[in-house]
């Protein structure tokens, strides 16, 4: 058995690849961000290729760092941004498209057309999902419409759909292996999450043959080797999950009840509800969650489009800082807002609003609004997000939640994590290892080949590093929450009568 197990975290913004040891240590770690491709405003795509070849590349630099050969990997897991679309021709493996970012909205209008046709409940039964254009469906049918002779070539059998996880395994097995495992696939809009199988009449709604889709299996099984010609020899690839999937299990949220949230470029809450599927009355997701056996898991998802990716508008757009880590310094700088709310509706309001033409906003702003004070209510932002998905969890579940493990790359701000203890009157427990993502994925690999026995073993290894308590009085809390809801109500349907 090898040394070490190999994490590939295809995030929205970087390729990243992790070496995991047997006590869950980073042993060594490359990241590399592509581009992000924005032709219309609202429109958000990748380059397949560029996906490909960035995680290859930080693959081989990863184990290259420390030496590492094949025969010292145990496993591969992969992880991967969710929904994002990407359909390719069987024989040569080219992509037909761009692959069509999660994050995309040209499919809005499409949604209401299909509300408007009545399929809104069925969807909701079946998928657990609110129909909206973040999901993969309404994106292959738009491929499948818009590439002259897509469709055609689709019914003949000539095109393949996947999600990320599956494109990169398909690479990875040069061709050999087209496959996906539950949680990808609950988040087509396509998979009867109840059932476990693709979903007839939704496909013949959208027209996309069955012989596009990729098989579907669990989690944390061997589904092939990679190629010699690719990797320079056999590794077994086996384990796969959707990266707010495989942070829930990385968080070692194996019990019902238990809790994580992700502050990544978005921002994911997802609470495990173990065998039983809990319909959500709230605007959450009932989605499946990662299981290392067959018998299916579920959890509740509160999905927030735009949280650390605003952070990176400062930076980018803005100009405001040079890296992301810098709003912390300014956050500390100032009292407080000075009443400014920035609402990030960048690509429309996830849960618990589902608003796909709210746009962003900033409100509240007076001559003396400072840039100190325009940061820190774009850094709150994401807590106030977050409040909002807690609250709707909290009233699902009836669970006051006395505790929230958090990862992702802007949960390393201390302030932001102060203030969302302060927000929710909840305690925060960041881990040792916040890179629970890919530390999910290498579990689930792991457990497929025996690198790791079981997950008692694997529970061993989450520990705390800081832990924030809530400060704030009762008043001044409820007094900034009336707040931030006045602000959502003013970013809400903005876009709506657009053409
Ligand atoms: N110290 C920080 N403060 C605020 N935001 C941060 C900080 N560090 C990183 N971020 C934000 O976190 C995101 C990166 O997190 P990561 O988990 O790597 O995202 P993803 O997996 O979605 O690509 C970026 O959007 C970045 O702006
Ligand atoms: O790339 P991330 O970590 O922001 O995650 C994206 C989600 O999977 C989208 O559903």
């Amino acid at each position: 058995m090898g040394s070490y197990v190999i994490a590939l975290d295809q995030g929205t913004t970087s390729s990243r690849c992790i070496l995991f040891d047997e006590q869950g240590n980073i042993c060594s770690v490359a990241q590399k961000e592509f581009t992000q491709i924005f032709p219309q405003p609202g429109w958000v795509e990748h380059d397949p290729m560029e996906i490909w070849s960035s995680q290859l590349s930080v693959t081989m630099e990863a184990m290259g760092k420390i030496g590492a050969h094949n025969s010292d990997i145990a496993a591969i897991g992969i992880t991967n941004q969710r929904e994002t679309t990407i359909v390719w021709d069987k024989e040569t493996g080219e992509p037909i498209y761009h692959a069509i970012v999660w994050q995309c909205r040209r499919t809005a209008d499409r949604i209401e057309r299909l509300k408007s046709d009545g399929l809104e409940s069925l969807i909701v039964e079946r998928t657990g999902l609110i129909p909206d254009a973040y999901f993969s469906g309404s994106k292959i049918e738009w491929i499948l419409d818009h590439v002259e002779g897509a469709r055609e070539r689709a019914e003949r059998g000539e095109l393949l759909f996947g999600t990320v996880d599956t494109w990169l395994i398909w690479n990875l097995t040069k061709g050999c292996i087209h496959v996906t495992d539950y949680t990808n696939a609950s988040r087509t809009m396509l998979f009867d999450i109840h059932k476990k199988c693709w979903d007839e009449d939704i496909l013949d709604y959208f027209r996309i043959p069955k012989s596009m889709l990729p098989d579907v299996k669990p989690s944390s099984c061997v589904y092939g080797y990679t190629s010699s010609d690719v990797m320079g020899g056999k590794i077994p690839i086996a384990g796969a999950a959707g990266d707010q999937q495989a942070a829930l299990f990385g968080q070692c949220c194996f019990e019902a009840g238990e809790v994580k949230n992700t502050y990544g470029t978005g921002c994911f809450l997802l609470m495990n509800t173990g065998n039983k599927a809990v319909r959500s009355e709230h605007g959450l997701l009932t989605t499946i969650a990662a299981s290392d056996q067959e018998q299916i898991q579920y959890a509740l998802e509160g999905s927030v489009f735009v949280a650390g990716a605003a952070v990176q508008w400062l930076r980018d757009e803005m100009r405001m800082v040079r890296s992301a880590s810098q709003t912390e310094e300014y956050c500390g700088a100032v009292e407080d807002t000075g009443g400014v709310y920035m609402v990030p509706a960048f690509a429309g309001l996830g849960a618990p609003y589902w608003d796909q033409y709210a746009r962003g906003t900033i409100v509240g702003v007076t001559r003396g609004t400072s840039k100190e004070q325009f940061i820190r209510a774009t850094v709150e932002s994401m807590a106030y997000q977050v409040s909002d998905l807690i609250e709707a969890m909290e009233q699902d579940s009836e669970i006051h939640l006395k505790q929230l493990r958090v990862d992702g790359g802007a949960c390393a701000n201390s302030f932001l994590m102060q203030f969302q203890s302060d927000l929710l009157n909840t305690q925060i427990l960041r881990p040792k290892c916040i890179e629970t993502t890919a530390l999910g994925a290498a579990y689930l690999a792991g457990l497929a080949v025996g690198y790791w026995k079981d997950k008692e073993e694997i529970k061993k290894n989450w520990k705390v590093a800081n832990t924030f308590e809530s400060h704030m009085e009762e008043e001044r809390r409820k007094k900034l929450i009336k707040g931030w809801k006045k602000a959502i109500k003013c970013a809400r349907f903005w876009s709506e009568d657009e053409d």
